[in-house]
């Protein structure tokens, strides 16, 4: 044989062999990024006893390709492991949509000493969280022009280990330029968010009933929500005298100088602006998103009234708030300084009813850190330290053990906490398995005990939190983002490769 007969010989068979083999690599990385997912595979079954689907928990395999969910199939073992696809057998853990928080602060760019793109996503990949959607504040500079939105979304890239999407500041300078609101929606803020009191932040000033009812004109035209941080100062005695620091270390003071009635006033003026908000004699009202309520009294009480009379408005409430309660925070334990605050049991034992009744209508974080220092937990001034709880990546253990306690079932849990927060931002391909939607997926242990801190590394940039030492139930197993395994059991995928979702 001459040497290119030779050589023509060890082609075919090359070429033969690869046909041969291709099948069994084809769901190999194609079309993975190397380093976004601890599964090299594209092609793959999910399997668990317990998955939860819109039409209740049942024993399914869940088939992802390509990033997708393709196929659920109800059936009671686990499907053979093929050459053309791997199979995962979760045995009794509960497969769930991924967690989608429409409430953290990343603070990057510009404080990423308080926390950052980096480490916040691996706390949300760590804790079943697959969605985040950031605030406007508290990063530098503010998100409230097209220019800072655009170098938000330049920071963010390459630095997600989850998908995060943004929302736009509403704040006195830009409310009443309808150009500049336009510009900031044109470049992909998923909707607005404002203050109606200090936000504690000096590029971030609070906003009146004049400068949201515009936007929520063009808010309106795009079909986005005004999110509401809804307190309003109201005056009091305490603004006339000197605190001293043995008074400013109680927490009843802090508690008194932020009385439910900030929560009712900015409320009754929301749904007051909410009932005008047609853009150009379009059908459809602008909606308004209350975040963080806390007071469960008269606050509710109107949410509920203009709920039902038709207003367009939903409430979201907080972990903390379901957790804690004023009886048992120590003086000086700044860790649990938040705005509003968190308020006695009663208060608390209402919230749950009114989640369990379906009058909250989701959960966000509201995962606010800051450096260890401005939470000035030497001094334990609750007055001047920074308000803010971080508490990302616990979200799932704390409201699923607390909820326990108080009836909550698995799929009201995740109507909370996927379904209605991604409705919110707009991500008709997330919160739900369904064939079609996005493979954004947690498997976790709900009777696995945890310890926060102790057999349960926190991702947090800081590890400060009133959460710490806490014993609870449920631990994630593994978190799936468009396909891709982005956490499993204490590891982290090697590349972020998370995306910033933009508005279109
Ligand atoms: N600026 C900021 O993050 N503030 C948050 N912290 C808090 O406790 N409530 C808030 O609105
Ligand atoms: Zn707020
Ligand atoms: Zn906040």
């Amino acid at each position: 044989m001459n040497s290119s007969l030779l050589l023509g010989v060890a082609i075919a068979i090359a070429i033969g062999c690869a046909s041969i083999l291709l099948p069994y690599f084809s769901d190999r990385n194609q079309g993975l990024n190397e380093g976004c997912s601890l599964l090299p595979h594209r092609h793959f079954w999910l399997y668990s006893k317990r998955v939860l689907t819109p039409g209740g928990i049942m024993p399914a395999a869940v088939e992802i390709n390509g990033g997708h969910i393709v196929s659920i199939v109800h059936q009671n073992k686990a499907p053979k492991q093929t050459k053309g696809a791997h199979v995962i057998d979760y045995g009794n853990a509960v497969i769930m949509p991924g967690l989608v928080d429409v409430h953290v602060h990343l603070n990057e760019p510009g404080r990423v000493e308080w926390e950052g793109f980096v480490t916040g996503t691996k706390a949300a990949a760590a804790g079943g969280f697959t969605t985040l959607i950031d605030m406007p504040l508290n990063s530098v500079p503010t998100t409230t022009s097209k220019e800072a939105f655009d170098m938000k979304v330049d920071a963010a890239k390459g630095r997600l280990f989850v998908d995060v999407g943004f929302w736009g500041g509403l704040v006195p300078e830009n409310a009443l330029n309808n150009t500049a609101i336009d510009e900031l929606l044109q470049a992909g803020a998923l909707g607005l968010k404002s203050f109606m009191c200090p936000s504690g932040i000096n590029d971030f000033g609070q906003t009146n009933a004049s400068h949201i009812k515009e936007a929520l004109r063009i808010l309106a035209k795009y079909q986005r929500p005004l999110l509401v941080h809804a307190e309003i100062p109201q005056p009091s005695e305490d603004e006339k005298t000197e605190i001293d620091i043995s008074e400013r270390r109680m927490y009843s003071t802090y508690l008194r100088t932020r009385p439910p009635s900030w929560e009712e006033e900015a409320i009754k003026i929301l749904i007051a602006v909410s009932k005008d908000t047609h853009f150009d004699g379009s059908k459809d009202r602008a909606h308004i998103h209350i975040v963080h309520l806390s007071d469960s009294s008269v606050s509710l009480d109107l949410i509920k009234e203009a709920k039902e009379s038709g207003a367009r408005i939903s409430v979201e409430t907080c972990p903390h708030y379901l957790a804690f309660s004023a009886e048992e925070i120590s003086d000086g334990d700044t860790r649990f300084k938040c705005a509003p605050p968190i308020r006695d049991v009663l208060n608390r034992e209402c919230l749950w009813k009114a989640l369990k009744d379906g009058h909250i209508d989701m959960l966000s974080s509201d995962h606010s850190p800051s450096s260890p220092e401005l939470k000035l937990l030497e001094a334990g001034d609750f007055l001047r330290a920074w308000g803010g709880i971080s508490s990302l990546q616990f979200g799932l253990p704390v409201t699923w053990s607390y909820g326990q306690q108080h009836g909550l079932q698995l799929d009201q849990l995740s109507e909370l906490w996927s379904q209605r927060p991604a409705k919110l931002a707009g991500q008709h391909k997330k919160g739900t398995i369904v064939t079609g939607n996005d493979a954004d997926i947690v498997v976790w242990d709900p009777e696995n005990e945890i310890q926060i801190g102790e057999n349960y590394t926190i991702y947090h940039k800081h590890p400060i939190t009133p959460y710490a030492g806490k014993h609870l139930f449920g631990s994630v197993i593994t978190t799936f983002v468009r396909g891709n395994m982005v956490y499993e059991n204490g590891s982290h995928a090697s590349t972020a490769c998370g995306v910033p979702i933009l508005a279109v």
